[in-house]
């Protein structure tokens, strides 16, 4: 009898093979086309590059990061026997092409230019939606960092010390000399890692400004991305302003405790991507305070700098070094590039001087480091956390990840061993039903939060237990992903007899849910979590609690798209914080692409008192050296402007 022999593999067109492997799609070649004019030429492939890139959220084609002879980044060992096309090549490029080559092409091209449909800047490919974003952005924050402030020196330097009194140490007091910036300036960035104080700095910032303009307070607004991270926002300056004791209470009146959405503030138009606040229509606002601003997209953040009338100030908070918005762009962090722990950032002589003397008397402690971007006077970077103290292991984690510092997390574990981090459980065995344990042990922590409706416990009661543990997920398929797990626990909890399935119905008293699409008629956001409750009537309701803290309740049938959420992935727990956080990560058989430092840093960082991870340490050690960036020309424009 013969062998079946392996059939060789067809040789065909490079475009053909991309397609068939959807390295491209359809629509691409087809937008590239008519921007070409049918030719398949050098600017034709640009295009899809630049397509490619911007499904990937980069804002533009950064074309010094080319590989000219392979550029679709295709390998070798894709192509093995059984596969049953190869490409005819690699590029479509010719031999020795260069970006020198490129940027010829494009400047000569008919699609390329101001108001055309492509966009050149720096050797980047724009679609010119994008560049005009970053355009913009980028000269309204060098305005507003230009503009005058007017401001007693005398009375903020005396202000100053009255919220940060001197410690008689050598070290900076961080959190002073944001404060003193965002002062001055019309445009900050206040960035730091969890626990360092963000909420507590501007909390103190706004006490000093409202004193200085206790003649005419301003009207200050805080925003959020999501309403989870808006509501966090809200408790935590409740929070700082209840601790803050310095305060005086005539002043803590003029600080605002409630935030909302960044879509509430600039007033979606139903059935549309537009906002009511705009250029032509600002919003009545003198001091904007946008926290989790690494969430924020290049687009929304145009959008919302623009509906800021001439006046106002603006600052930023956030942790640069989570993962980068949903949607493209990676404003935060490209504000904050260059900034390192342990160093000054790269402020000018002047901007030394000046801090210097508002917080230290003039003595030299800030010593200058300039360099070209032009905001770099307006960056402050909190670096000491005070909610993770020397005994707690999660923010060390979390550094040791952030720093690709192997040696430091031996040591987290070695501290975990000894008993002395009581706060980080590691669980590294992937051989021995890992998956069972896990499921279990979220069984028992949601069972608490359906004991309570059980005993008809107050939707507010019942949503505050459900949020104080979540599993996180890194990636949704796969037996480690978040649909697998999010169907085990579900089971568990049924045999358990915690909730009662029935096979004709989706929805069931108990279920925890995240909506997946922005529903503007319904005022339910992607992200938003609702619990399904039976109400007065016995009718079963999904309840969400909104970031005011108001209760709404719908119908199930009549919400839009949405998940259960016993486990939820770490790109969806953004902005979100939970007492109790558990992370799994799929062993290294299994797909770990998307795995990388942003997202791992991000999960541990959504942990306020214990932190579990589960996961091959292979995988987390990879991880760990894998960091990624969105190609951008922000920073650029503000070096060049
Ligand atoms: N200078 C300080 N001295 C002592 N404790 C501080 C100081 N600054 C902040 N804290 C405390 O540290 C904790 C974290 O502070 P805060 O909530 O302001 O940080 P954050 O950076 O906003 O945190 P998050 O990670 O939630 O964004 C709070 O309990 C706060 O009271």
């Amino acid at each position: 009898m013969n062998t079946p022999q392996p059939t060789s593999p067809v040789i065909v067109p490079l475009l053909d093979y991309l397609l068939s492997e959807n390295r491209v799609r359809m629509v691409d070649i087809k937008l590239a086309e008519l921007l070409c004019e049918q030719q398949h030429d050098d600017v034709f492939y640009l295009i899809l590059l630049l397509s490619n890139a911007q499904q990937s959220q980069h804002s533009c084609l950064t074309l010094n990061e080319l590989d000219w002879q392979n550029p679709f980044n295709l390998r070798q060992t894709e192509f093995s026997p059984l596969t049953l096309s190869v490409p005819d090549c690699l590029s479509p490029f010719c031999d020795g092409f260069s970006t020198e080559q490129a940027v010829t092409c494009l400047q000569s091209h008919a699609s390329v230019g101001a108001d055309k449909p492509l966009l050149l800047f720096d050797n980047r490919l724009y679609f010119s939606r994008l560049a005009g974003y970053e355009h913009t952005l980028a000269q309204r924050l060098l305005q507003m960092s230009q503009q005058t402030v007017k401001i007693d020196n005398q009375a903020l330097t005396q202000l100053l010390a009255h919220y940060f009194p001197d410690q008689q140490t050598d070290s900076i007091d961080w959190q002073k000399v944001a404060c003193a910036m965002a002062a001055t300036k019309g445009f900050s960035v206040i960035t730091g890692g969890p626990g360092t104080g963000k909420t507590t700095t501007v909390t103190k910032l706004l006490a000093i400004l409202q004193s200085l303009y206790q003649h005419a307070p301003l009207s200050i607004k805080l925003v959020a991305p999501t309403g989870k991270a808006a509501a966090r926002l809200s408790e935590s300056i409740l929070g700082a302003k209840d601790k803050l004791t310095s305060i005086p209470e005539h002043i803590k009146t003029l600080i605002p405790q409630s935030a909302q959405t960044i879509h509430r503030l600039l007033g979606v138009k139903p059935f549309t991507n537009k906002f009511r606040h705009s250029t032509a229509n600002p919003l009545h606002v003198d001091l904007l305070i946008i926290d989790e601003a690494s969430m924020v997209d290049l687009s929304l953040m145009a959008k919302l700098i623009e509906a800021l009338p001439a006046h106002a100030r603006l600052i930023l908070l956030g942790d640069k070094d989570q993962l980068a918005s949903v949607d493209t762009g990676s404003v935060m962090s490209d504000l904050c590039q260059g900034l390192a722990l342990g160093q000054t950032p790269h402020y000018s002589v002047e901007r030394c001087a000046e801090l210097n003397q508002l917080c230290f008397n003039g003595e030299a402690k800030l010593q200058s480091n300039p360099s070209d971007f032009k905001l770099a006077d307006c960056i402050a970077f909190l670096q000491h956390s005070y909610r993770f103290d020397a005994k707690s292991g999660i923010g060390q984690l979390a550094q040791a990840v952030n720093t690709n510092n192997s040696g430091k997390l031996n040591y987290v574990e070695q501290e975990v061993n000894n008993g002395v981090f009581k706060d980080v459980i590691f669980d590294y065995d992937l051989v021995s039903q890992p998956l069972d344990k896990l499921v279990q042990s979220a069984a028992n922590k949601y069972a608490e939060y359906l004991q309570l409706i059980a005993q008809d416990a107050p939707s507010a009661a019942v949503h505050k237990v459900f949020a104080s543990y979540q599993l996180l997920a890194a990636v949704r398929e796969g037996d480690y992903g978040v649909n697998n797990l999010n169907h085990r626990i579900e089971k568990q909890l049924a045999q358990q007899g915690l909730i009662a399935l029935n096979a004709d119905q989706r929805h069931y008293v108990g279920m925890p849910i995240m909506v997946a699409q922005n529903d503007y008629q319904l005022k339910l956001f992607n992200g938003d979590i609702g619990i399904l409750m039976l109400d007065e009537s016995a009718q079963l309701k999904a309840v969400f609690i909104d970031e005011q803290g108001n209760e709404r309740a719908f119908s199930p049938a009549r919400l839009p798209a949405h998940d259960k959420v016993y486990v939820m992935t770490i790109h969806k727990s953004q902005g979100s914080e939970f007492n109790y956080t558990a992370m799994v990560l799929p062993p290294a058989n299994q797909a770990t692409a998307g795995i990388n430092r942003q997202l791992v840093y991000t999960g541990i960082t959504r942990a306020k008192n214990t932190f579990e991870l589960v996961a091959d340490k292979k995988v987390l050690l990879a991880a760990m050296s894998k960091s990624v960036s969105r190609a951008s020309g922000l920073y650029e424009r503000l070096v060049q402007l």
